[in-house]
């Protein structure tokens, strides 16, 4: 098995270096590719001599790379990139981070595009993972490209419903889709608790949601953004710690990771856990479904942008959405955020 990581020296590249390995996903039959700018050349060698240093026996062929068209894989993950500062003081927004990433995005794709072998499948960790997975897929084909964040907000949602309720959480199934970031749509409906009936289940749903329904879950999210946002500002990350602790499971997926963001510790060991298990996933040679940002072109609800939706993925990439049974409240917001989604992208692709 080959697999690339781009962006390897980054906090988060570098934790997925380190969790493929100690998840045993490649060893010493395997290579994995590190790649990076020619600036990071030093840095790939640390981090080479490091994974050595630590895992010597177990340890895949590591190689580096520092240009694009020499990337050879199976599996492509791509996570390098321009980042939002941890330092509030320091903001960036979405659009510049479009700006900044989408040439990346661009010549990575159009290299491997060039000189693939046509079957790579690349999961897509930067952000705007949505504008990421566009011009991959434009350039790749989109069954092949799958972006992560709708499958971490996803794995998120279950664990923070699994923790309330004190449940494992595969006995919890449960979808995030949507926009990951600000759009996200919580898939209440058809939240599924193994070892309970319907009835229990719909109970159980009630308590978690808190009182606040699917109409008002985006002004809430709004909303509790911003008062985490001023509790940040005014460097009370207890307090916005503790706000956070205090909202419902759905408001819990969007709002904690912003506040690990913003102290510092960033979320590069969770995203890292869930890109290598969505690796895992993809590499099981079984159809599952996960949820992924993909670039749907009308099987569902007619959307037509890219979107975190559930998805029947193999090790050829994604073949069909597995579409879930929503009520008119989570139908009507998934269509809203993928037209809101859609716009962004243009005014993405227009900037370039
Ligand atoms: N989906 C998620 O939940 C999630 C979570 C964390 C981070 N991210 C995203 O992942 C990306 C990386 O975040 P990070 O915290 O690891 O950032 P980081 O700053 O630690 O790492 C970025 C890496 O990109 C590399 N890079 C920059 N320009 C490059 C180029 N031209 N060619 C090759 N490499 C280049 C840098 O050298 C660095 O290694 C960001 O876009 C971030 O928003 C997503």
């Amino acid at each position: 098995m080959n697999i690339a990581v781009i962006g390897a020296t980054g906090l988060t590249g570098h934790q997925v270096v380190v969790q493929l390995i100690l998840k045993g996903l490649v060893g010493p039959m395997d290579r994995l590719q590190l790649i990076g700018r020619p600036s990071a050349e030093a840095r790939l060698r640390g981090l080479v001599a490091d994974v050595r240093d630590a895992f010597f026996e177990a340890a895949p062929e590591l190689d580096i790379t520092l240009s694009a068209d020499e990337i050879a894989a199976e599996v492509i993950v791509f996570a390098a990139g321009v980042t939002i500062p941890t330092d509030h003081r320091r903001p960036l927004t979405r659009d510049a981070l479009a700006e900044a990433n989408r040439p990346l995005f661009e010549q990575y794709a159009e290299a491997i595009a060039r000189n693939g072998h046509g079957h790579e499948l690349v999961i897509m960790v930067s952000n705007p993972v949505e504008l990421g997975v566009a011009v991959f897929a434009r350039h790749l084909g989109r069954e092949r490209v799958f972006g992560m964040g709708a499958y971490q907000d996803t794995l998120r949602f279950r664990r923070e419903i699994a923790g309330e309720l004190g449940l494992a959480r595969q006995r919890v199934e449960a979808y995030m889709l949507g926009e990951h970031g600000s759009g996200l749509v919580p898939a209440w409906s058809a939240l599924r608790l193994h070892g309970f009936d319907q009835e229990e289940t719909a109970q159980l749903r009630r308590r978690l949601r808190k009182g606040l329904c699917s109409a008002d879950y985006p002004h809430a999210l709004e909303a509790e953004t911003g008062a985490v946002r001023e509790l940040i500002v005014n460097d009370d990350l207890a307090g916005a710690f503790n706000r956070v602790a205090t909202m419902s499971a759905d408001l819990r997926v969007g709002l904690a990771p912003f506040a690990t963001h913003y102290s510092g510790a960033k979320t590069a060991v969770a995203t890292a856990n869930a890109t290598v298990d969505m690796l895992r996933v993809v590499l099981s040679g079984h159809q599952t479904v996960m949820a992924a940002q993909v670039a749907l072109q009308g099987e569902w609800l007619g959307l037509d942008t890219v979107l975190g939706v559930p998805v029947q993925v193999g090790h050829q990439g994604w073949r069909q959405v597995s579409p879930l049974a929503l009520d008119e409240d989570e139908l009507s917001r998934l269509r809203q955020v993928g037209e809101e989604v859609s716009v962004k992208l243009r005014e993405w692709e227009r900037a370039a």
